[in-house]
């Protein structure tokens, strides 16, 4: 593949956004491409690609490279992927043998997967000999998933459509509403996506919403709905029957999935902002389903959001841990006697997912629940994001 200097340049000005002023990479990335309304597809997908991957192996470019230099790290990272350098000055300091011969003498498992040591020490200690294949499958580039939005148009019926421009998809087994795409591409800008016959949505993350068994006519609450991922699967589920009242503590998101509510056809969205507990005790046994896709650590979606591993530490996964149990303290009286809710996360770790539940159900709170079911969806097995999804009863 040619490298080109402006698209280098390109990534570069994401990466300084992204590690120096601690901004959201695909917000970055996002910005970075409309700056430059010249760069074609595939200067736009080269800066996509680049900056995520040089994001996930920040850590072992910054190892093996000669210097902290946007061209050294990138040139580094270039080599890494089995590619040759042109002889262009900026590579001068780059010296191909050298940098193999260190990665080849590498033993430090944190560093080879390009992870904080105390990420390193967390997973092990949480989920043993699981661990190693787990960081290992969450290092991969995420595939693209499509959920159809059955309210509109039916899968097979969206599959021709997508082949139709181009777009190439396949089925698979267990996930009633995904379409995978063969090759990685953008599917904003297709008219199908404008006339909002699907969303692009992770296939552990389309289990969560079939988990709650909801029927049309029930009146669900999605109380951590943010931008309404699962309230728009919820509702296509009910036929667009009943109400879906998605609650956050975030307007802007609510804001957004009202958008989304609107593209998708979905009439029975109701946004709520929760203002603080009388928000939660106004609802009291309302709901015949409640939806607790609680705010988590994230490292089971870490394909798709590699810049979580810069950001995350100890202390920000207590006070996600702290805000998880505090929801499950008060949400569920939410639900009607009889109801059911569905706890979920895109984390992997016990702490924030079997463990939560567990002191839930031990709690004076939990007295009245009891767990039907749950899934611990790791990434190595299921080959998608890894996600908890616990199906709980009120008495
Ligand atoms: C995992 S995300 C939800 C994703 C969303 N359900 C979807 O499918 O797109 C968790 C959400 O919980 C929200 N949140 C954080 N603290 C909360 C709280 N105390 N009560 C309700 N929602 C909260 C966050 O703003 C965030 O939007």
């Amino acid at each position: 593949m040619k490298l080109h200097n402006n698209t280098i340049r390109g990534v570069h000005t994401a990466l300084e956004a992204i590690f120096e002023e601690g901004q959201y990479a695909d917000k970055v990335i996002e910005r970075t491409l409309k700056s430059n309304p010249k760069w074609g597809a595939r200067d736009r997908s080269f800066i996509a690609e680049t900056t995520y991957e040089m994001v996930r192996w920040w850590r072992l470019i910054n190892y093996l490279s000669p210097s902290k230099g946007y061209w050294d790290l990138f040139g580094t990272y270039w080599l890494m992927q089995g590619n040759e350098l042109p002889p262009w000055e900026e590579f001068e300091k780059l010296n191909p043998a050298k940098i193999k011969e260190k990665y080849e003498s590498l033993s430090n498992p944190a560093l080879l997967e390009s992870i904080p040591d105390w990420l390193q020490d967390l997973g092990k200690e949480e989920l043993g000999e699981k661990w190693d294949a787990e960081i290992h499958a969450l290092n991969e580039e995420a595939e693209v998933v499509l959920r159809v939005n059955t309210l509109k148009i039916s899968r097979e019926k969206l599959r021709n459509r997508l082949a139709e421009d181009g777009i190439d998809t396949y089925m698979i087994k267990g996930y009633p509403d995904a379409l995978i795409l063969e090759k990685r591409q953008n599917v904003f800008r297709n008219s199908a996506f404008k006339e909002g016959l699907f969303e692009v949505q992770d296939a552990s993350s389309q289990l969560v919403a079939d988990a709650l068994a909801v029927e049309p006519g029930m009146r669900v609450v999605d109380a951590c709905a943010g931008a309404g991922g699962k309230s728009l699967h919820l509702a296509a589920l009910m036929e667009n029957k009943g109400k879906v009242i998605s609650m956050d503590v975030e307007e802007w998101k609510l804001q957004q999935a009202k958008l989304r509510a609107r593209r998708n056809g979905v009439t029975i969205f109701e946004p709520k902002l929760i203002e603080g507990t009388k928000t939660i005790k106004r609802l009291k046994e309302s709901a015949d389903r409640l939806l607790l896709d609680v705010p988590c650590s994230g490292l089971g979606v870490l394909r798709r959001n590699p810049d979580t591993k810069w950001k995350l530490s100890p202390e920000s996964i207590e006070k996600v841990r702290q805000t998880q149990q505090e929801i499950l303290q008060t949400y569920p009286s939410m639900l009607k006697s009889g109801g059911q809710m569905v706890y979920a996360t895109c984390s992997i770790l016990p702490s924030e997912n079997e463990e939560q539940v567990k002191q839930f159900l031990q709690s004076e709170a939990g007295k009245d629940f009891e767990l039907i079911e749950d899934k611990k969806v790791l990434a190595q097995e299921s080959g998608f994001d890894g996600f908890y999804i616990a199906r709980l009863q009120r008495k």
